[in-house]
């Protein structure tokens, strides 16, 4: 077995239930009380039911939480060892996924990861006898706990008209209701769950989401009153799209937010990403705040806000944690704290956005399968700076920095890719750092 942890925990095409066992038994032989949720997968009962059987047979105890998005069960991990989400997030319908949580709601670091890895590498596993086996008990309140604690802490004054965007997914359980419950009028769309997705794909892309983005603009064609909020298929994640019909920029709307938050809250320190956009830095130049940005990865964000005392992170993927309320991502709350920033600027989201200064950005995958990523980087790392000139930056995959832009070439961690990120101030640099990026990844794949 090669490695089994990615950037969002274990996600594989067709996970299977051996290796949910397996889990199971290791996360027994270091946590005793257990909460298990997953997504809407039609694989997520068989590796439920596998892993839960791994867990009982290593001598934990289990409560199942059944369907719910992912920051329901890293809000309600904080009662118990550790939190087990099955998911494979924005993947497709055919993948399924292990993302494990530690009892502060913090998704397992790299370390906590290792740990179980290597119980399962050296078969390390307690097995218990019959008199020991524990009990799978049931809660259904954890959804109900999660909403009561988030209608507390948000508050939104305005009527908004909010198209909500489910993925068919878990995020159908708890977001349209949320966004009710604090005034807004709300149609929600793709909201009755299906495992494979049948209304649009999980990633909550501009293709994925061309019928919702077709839809606001036919409900705005006289008054741009509707904005659309979309999730991934466990809702950690959240793209807004706004009065117009358009998906908003991803780094954009992280630069209005994170501007926001520290106008509204004061914060020090806003964290992200080595894949986001320079518009973040650029736009609160004027603050008094630093940007620090980690490897690609909630986890990594979370660990660098805990360090920095920061009180929000956030991805150009739309994975967002708002710290003052947990630290698991969370796409509803980022929803609803869209919300209250609309609302204290009095503005329309179009006109927040289109104040925010553009670069030319591309984005490219080229499919590599998991087990030539290795390979293909270190050529990546080897060969780029004599055609970069100048040395990678490598927090996370290599990262070129020229003085008008840059380009970012690193393994997804969560699918068969390698992602190629360029921005740039002009269209002829951005396409010839991609041309390059795309020219120097190939060769290395040639050569796997
Ligand atoms: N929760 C993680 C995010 O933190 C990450 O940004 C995204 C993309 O990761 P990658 O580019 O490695 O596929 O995957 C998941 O959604
Ligand atoms: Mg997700």
């Amino acid at each position: 077995m090669g490695k089994l942890f990615g950037t969002s925990g274990i996600r594989m095409k067709n996970l299977s239930p051996k290796i949910a066992y397996k889990v199971g038994l290791a996360i027994a032989k270091k946590y005793k009380n257990v909460v298990i949720g997953r997504d809407t997968r039609t694989t997520g009962k068989l590796i439920e039911t596998a892993l839960s059987a791994g867990v009982l047979r290593g001598g934990g105890e289990i409560t199942t939480i059944g369907v719910v998005p992912t920051p329901v069960l890293g809000f309600n991990a904080r009662n118990y060892d550790v939190g087990v989400m099955i998911t494979a997030s924005h993947n497709p319908p055919e993948y399924n996924g292990i993302k494990l949580f530690n009892k502060n709601g913090l998704a397992f670091n790299k370390k906590e990861e290792d740990e179980i890895e290597e119980i399962i590498f050296k078969k390390d596993f307690n097995e218990v006898n019959w008199d020991e086996v524990g009990e799978i008990w049931e809660d259904n309140k954890c959804i109900k706990n999660y909403m009561d604690y988030i209608l507390e802490k948000i508050e939104v004054n305005k009527k908004f008209n909010v198209v909500v965007d489910c993925a068919n997914a878990s995020a159908c359980l708890v977001s349209p209701y949320l966004f009710t419950d604090v005034g807004c009028h709300v149609i929600s769309v793709n909201s009755h769950m299906d495992g494979r997705f049948i209304g649009r794909l999980p990633e909550p892309n501009e293709k994925n989401l061309k019928k919702t983005m077709d839809m606001i603009k036919g409900l705005n064609s006289d008054r741009n009153s509707y904005i659309g909020i979309a999730h991934d298929g466990d809702a950690d994640r959240m793209v807004a799209i706004d009065e117009k019909g358009r998906l908003a920029d991803f780094d954009k709307l992280l630069a209005a937010f994170s501007r926001y938050i520290v106008e509204k809250t004061g914060t020090k320190t806003i964290v992200t990403t080595v894949d986001a956009s320079m518009v973040i830095d650029e736009y609160l130049k004027d603050l008094d705040v630093e940007v620090k940005r980690t490897k690609v990865g909630d986890v990594y964000v979370a660990e660098e806000m805990i360090k920095s005392s920061s009180i929000f992170g956030g991805e150009p993927s739309g994975t967002w944690i708002h710290g003052d309320i947990h630290l698991t991502p969370d796409g509803i709350l980022s929803g609803l704290r869209v919300l209250e920033m609309l609302e204290f600027y009095n503005k329309k989201l179009y006109e927040i956005l289109d104040e925010i200064p553009s670069y030319i950005n591309l984005r490219e995958k080229i499919y590599c399968e998991d087990e030539k990523k290795e390979k293909v980087m270190n050529y990546v790392i080897e060969n780029g700076e004599k055609i970069f000139k100048t040395p990678p930056e490598t927090v996370d995959g290599a990262r070129f920095n020229l003085p008008n832009g840059w380009i970012l070439i690193r393994p997804s961690g969560t699918e068969p890719y390698i992602r190629i990120r360029v921005e740039a101030k002009n269209m002829s640099l951005a396409k010839d750092l991609l041309e390059k990026g795309i020219k120097l990844v190939k060769n290395g794949l040639s050569l796997t």
